[in-house]
């Protein structure tokens, strides 16, 4: 079942500076780890975007591609360039780096989604930004504080209210992301040990 009011932007910019190159082209189990979020957001929506600034993913995937609307703002910037883009109401927040994320945590988030406040796992250890749905009319309050170099997320998530969506510990793991080289590997032996579990 995918999802006709919401669209899903995977926010694949950014400086990937404890990983050293950009992280949406390092391989995860043989593919590029936008492959595995493209793969995440087609199962949830008809409508991805990819939130980059490389502009000739746009032909290499056969999706749109936007660049970030204030550049150089974090992931904060991204999903308000993916919220200034959409036409649908409601977004997906996908992140580029965590390639364990079921569609199943997302399609919680949706039956969660009240009075149009932003709605957001939380696994044992905290939040988890990235894992989110906006509405586009977050944009504004998102701006403002971007204007005012406010980049925090989550900052953002408590002036909206958010929602906050509880998965416990078992779920922890398909929110590992990647942030150092050293992480793929171990995240690799993780998706394969699974693998071979189910
Ligand atoms: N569009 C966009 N995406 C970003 C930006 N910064 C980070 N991201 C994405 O947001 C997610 C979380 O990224 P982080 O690990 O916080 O930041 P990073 O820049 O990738 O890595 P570091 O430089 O090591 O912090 C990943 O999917 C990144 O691709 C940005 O400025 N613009």
């Amino acid at each position: 079942m995918k999802i006709t009011e919401a669209s899903a932007a995977i926010i694949a910019g950014g400086k990937s500076r404890r990983f050293g190159s950009p992280k949406h082209q390092a391989l995860f189990c043989g593919r590029p780890l936008i492959e595995w979020s493209i793969e995440l957001a087609a199962s949830l929506s008809e409508r991805i975007i990819l939130i980059a600034s490389e502009k000739q993913l746009e032909q290499k995937f056969g999706l749109p591609v936007a660049e970030d609307v204030v550049p150089g703002k974090g992931p904060l910037g991204g999903i308000l360039t993916a919220l200034k883009h959409i036409e649908t109401e409601w977004l997906f927040v996908l992140p580029v780096d965590m390639p364990l994320l079921k569609k199943d945590i997302y399609f919680k988030l949706w039956e969660r989604r009240k009075n149009g406040r932003p709605v957001v796992a939380v696994s044992d250890t905290g939040i988890e930004s990235m894992v989110s749905l906006w509405r586009r009319s977050h944009a504004a309050l998102i701006e403002s504080l971007i204007m005012s170099d406010q980049l925090k997320i989550n900052v953002a998530l408590r002036k909206l209210n958010a929602e906050e969506v509880f998965f416990p510990a078992e779920f922890s793991v398909f929110f590992s992301n990647i942030n150092f080289k050293e992480d793929l590997a171990r995240l690799e032996k993780i998706s394969k040990a699974r693998g071979r579990a189910s």
